[in-house]
């Protein structure tokens, strides 16, 4: 009887099975084989499972917000961080800057020609009748009634508008939530009131100012089209590049609900911008790159406009100047969250724009230099409200408006531009004690009507720095006039620090614009006609800064949730070669701390 034999019925031990008849120096071989192929097979799981431990290990990115009224200085101080550790994404951008400039430039030119128009009428070469000198036209005005403001509760009256009132300190340790202990302002709600800083009416005319003559009108027909092109670029650069409109809302709009939410997160309010100064600089940026002269070389062209399909594909070339600089130490990856989309409307007539201003700078520095128009501005306190102003470059016009002005790093810091959204930056240091760790910052947009798409970045962020700028003690809020802008400040500071989301969140305060605070003192202005509670104390910027800084770490201490160490820096962020010392301290003070917090040290 036939034996049935059964091959084995795994197929895979059938083809690894040696050979049948398998010499030893073969068999010697295949063992050899199949060692190192086993050794191979180990090598690559203990690979995986480094990698895979590594990731758990990985650090999350360190998240830092900055935040601060409009015009603190928030992009400015995102653009010195660019400077010290991300300088070639810096120089990507900087020659997008020359619309910005630009438009810096012609507005403050438009705003002379503003105040000439208020005074040509009465001061050409004509004779001034005894009955139209400003001192008699200011008699003859309807009188203002001045309403005084009943919201102070330290200082109800006998104090100009817009003054400030703060409390004295409390004894350190007594927080408490009380809103009457808060630093008190009284706004000003008038605001035809006399003493109004920035208040443009003269009030004393200097006999020995030369007076305005025909001269004068010439340079204003001359210089009148630069009105088209400021309406051009604002066009092109869109929102971002007017300031804030009207809105009376409040100044932290969102404390009600992170009462609410307290520490159980934000998420589900999440805004995502997709606009802001960095979809306005890439709208300028291509024209720029392709490098093409339009013919349009006199005042009189202003208006014509490219459009054709050649400039479209012009428009597309990317860009080609680099400089060459140190490299920074630290790689960083700038995220630009918007794509440039060229639908239209984004040729900009930059180029254009720049070719005009080219053949107005003779005229405009005849403009700025001149010794009337220079008394008329003192006069009407416009002169002071323009170099202290954002987005100052009179001074810099002939190198500025020439044919091939390429912005300088400082230009780029000095320019003005307002925040729209939320613009996210993302740093990764190479080197340093955080090298391989993401950074994020995120830079909001100041204004009263923007701030509520702030909460949602308040959870789960590391750091906040928050701008405070001290030298506007003296001056009104863009979006609304009646409330001064250091009274501003300190709502948002107080609502930062009593935040319940933000309570274990190192706060970082920049005192800033102290260069602003020096200037403005020393052309005398006086704090205490706005502060009262400053007192007889030296009106000098020391002092002043100490004063504030003082009052602000008040309210920090008073208001926090939790105790927690103050972080307070007085800065001038258009200073780069400071604030780069200043930004590495904040750098390596926040790292320390996000380690902290994660238990690495
Ligand atoms: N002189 C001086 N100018 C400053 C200082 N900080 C900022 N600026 C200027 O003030 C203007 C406004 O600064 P930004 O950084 O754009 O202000 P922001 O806080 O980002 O404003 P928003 O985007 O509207 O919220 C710019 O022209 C800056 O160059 C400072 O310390 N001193
Ligand atoms: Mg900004």
């Amino acid at each position: 009887m036939a034996i049935l034999t059964l091959e084995p019925l795994d197929p895979l031990s059938l083809v690894i099975a040696p050979p049948k008849n398998e010499s030893p120096a073969d068999r010697w071989a295949r063992e050899q084989r199949e060692a190192q192929a086993r050794l191979i097979s180990e090598q690559i799981d203990a690979q995986i499972k480094a990698e895979k431990q590594a990731s758990r290990k990985r650090l999350k990115p360190v998240k830092i917000l900055l935040l601060g009224q409009s015009e603190s200085g928030k992009s400015t101080t995102v653009k010195n961080f660019q400077l010290a550790y991300a300088y070639s994404s810096f120089l990507e951008e900087r020659s997008a800057w020359k619309a910005v400039i630009h438009l810096n430039l012609i507005r403050s030119v438009n705003a002379i020609l503003d105040v000439l128009s208020k005074e040509m009428p009465r001061t050409t070469s004509q004779p001034q009748s005894p009955l139209n000198t400003p001192r008699n036209r200011s008699l003859s005005r309807p009188s203002t009634v001045r309403v005084r403001s009943s919201l102070s509760i330290t200082q109800p009256s006998s104090t100009p508008p817009s003054a400030i009132h703060v409390r004295p300190s409390t004894s350190a340790g007594s927080r408490t939530s009380q809103p009457s202990e808060a630093t008190l302002v009284e706004p000003n709600n008038d605001p035809d009131a006399d003493d109004d800083p920035e208040d443009d009416d003269d009030d004393e005319i200097d006999s020995s100012a030369p007076p305005l003559t025909d001269r004068h009108r010439m340079l204003q027909l001359r210089l009148a089209p630069l009105r088209q092109i400021q309406r051009d670029l604002e066009r092109s650069l869109g929102a971002a590049s007017t300031e804030a409109p009207e809105f009376a809302g409040e100044a932290a709009p969102w404390t009600r609900l992170d009462d609410v939410l307290g520490t159980r997160g934000t998420r589900e309010f999440s805004i995502t911008s997709r606009s802001g100064w960095k979809k306005a600089l890439k709208r300028v940026k291509a024209g720029y790159s392709s490098g093409r002269r339009t013919s349009l070389g006199s005042r009189d062209e202003a208006r014509v406009g490219t459009g054709s399909a050649e400039d479209a594909a012009l428009r597309k070339q990317p860009l080609d100047k680099r400089r060459s600089r140190p490299q920074s130490p630290f790689v960083f990856d700038v995220s630009m969250d918007d794509e440039y989309d060229d639908e239209g409307e984004c040729e900009p007539q930059a180029q254009s724009a720049a070719e005009v201003i080219a053949s107005c700078a003779e005229d405009v520095a005849a403009l700025w230099s001149d010794a009337g128009v220079q008394a008329v501005l003192s006069r009407r306190k416009a002169k002071a409200r323009l170099e202290e102003g954002p987005g100052f470059f009179l001074n810099d016009v002939a190198r500025i408006a020439a044919r091939g002005y390429e912005p300088s790093d400082e230009d780029v810091v000095r320019a003005r531009l307002r925040t729209m959204g939320v613009q996210e930056y993302r740093f990764r240091f190479e080197r340093g004690p955080d090298a391989g760790r993401d950074w994020l910052l995120y830079d909001v947009g100041g204004a009263r009507s923007l701030r509520h798409a702030w909460l949602p970045y308040f959870d789960d962020i590391n750091a906040l720095i928050f701008l405070a700028p001290i030298s506007c003690f003296d001056e009104r809020l863009a979006e609304d006039r009646r409330v001064n802008r250091l009274q501003d400040s300190i709502l948002l500071w107080k609502a930062v620090c009593g935040s319940k989301l933000l309570q274990n969140v190192q706060l970082i305060l920049f005192l800033n614009k102290c260069d602003l605070l020096h200037k403005k003192l020393s052309r005398g202005v006086h704090v205490a006609k706005f502060v009262p509670s400053y007192g007889d104390k030296p009106n000098d910027v020391r002092e002043v800064a100490k004063y504030f800084r003082h009052q602000f770490k008040d309210i920090f201490t008073r208001y926090s949730p939790e105790k927690r160490p103050f972080y307070a820096y007085m800065t001038s962020v258009t200073d780069t070669k400071a604030t780069a010392v200043t930004v590495a301290t904040v750098r390596d003070g926040i790292h320390r701390n996000s380690m902290k917090g994660a238990d690495m040290l």
